[in-house]
């Protein structure tokens, strides 16, 4: 019987890294692997040099929504200038796991630095990649309410003066990404994922083109 991933998936496999660079952050391989055939292939490889062996994944993005009295719900995004990019972005606040840290503290470690709120964590995802056909960088994604009533959260102190902390209405959020994008920033994957997903969740099927007679 052939294999849910396909029959030559077995096949497939790492046999060898070779370093071809390494910086402070990051790190460039040659990666030979066995390709689903068998066959030898390379393939470029870049690693962050920070990831740490105790939790398991580079880093950690904060999906938080923030509750407040007679408001709607907000998102909680960051605005930044990523020099790889070379212009502005809108993404989760998102930060690395420092070393022997838990990916729970560390993602509110990141939230309070970013943002200044503070929050509480209603769930954690697996292990998930990021771009994994030029980096093996994975992430965590911490799912948090904030309490927004909450004195604590009333006046947030942003540590981070680079980073602009952005509330968007989550009823509103996949049109005003579109904005914001339409204005140059490039707004991250996930995020916009995540606007469409509330979309289609929430539109009459009566709505949707394919139902359309
Ligand atoms: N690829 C990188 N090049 C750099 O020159 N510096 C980098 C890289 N990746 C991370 N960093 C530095 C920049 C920050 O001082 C620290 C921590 O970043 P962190 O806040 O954890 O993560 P991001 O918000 O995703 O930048 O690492």
């Amino acid at each position: 019987m052939e294999k849910k991933d396909g029959p030559h998936a077995a096949k497939s496999k790492v046999v060898k890294e070779e370093a071809l660079w390494t910086g402070k952050w990051l790190k460039v391989e040659q990666t030979t692997y066995l390709d689903p055939k068998g066959q030898i292939r390379t393939w470029e490889t870049v690693k962050r040099t920070t990831r740490t062996a105790s939790c398991g994944t580079d880093g950690v993005a904060i999906m938080a929504i923030l509750k407040r009295t007679l408001h709607h719900d907000c998102l909680l995004l960051v605005k930044q200038f990523r020099p790889p990019m070379g212009c502005y972005t809108i993404e989760l606040p998102a930060g690395l796991v420092d070393s022997g840290e838990t990916v729970q503290a560390a993602a509110l470690r990141e939230l309070q630095e970013e943002t200044g709120y503070h929050a509480e964590i209603t769930g954690v995802s697996p292990v998930l990649c990021l771009d994994p056909g030029i980096s093996n960088c994975t992430e965590l994604l911490v799912s948090a309410v904030i309490n927004g009533d909450d004195p604590e959260n009333r006046r947030p102190q942003q540590e981070l003066e680079f980073i602009e902390v952005l509330l968007v209405p989550v009823n509103e959020l996949l049109q005003k990404l579109t904005e914001m994008s339409n204005k140059g920033m490039v707004v991250d994957a996930r995020v916009h994922i995540y606007a469409m997903a509330l979309v289609q969740a929430t539109a009459k099927p009566n709505l949707l083109p394919l139902l359309k007679a």
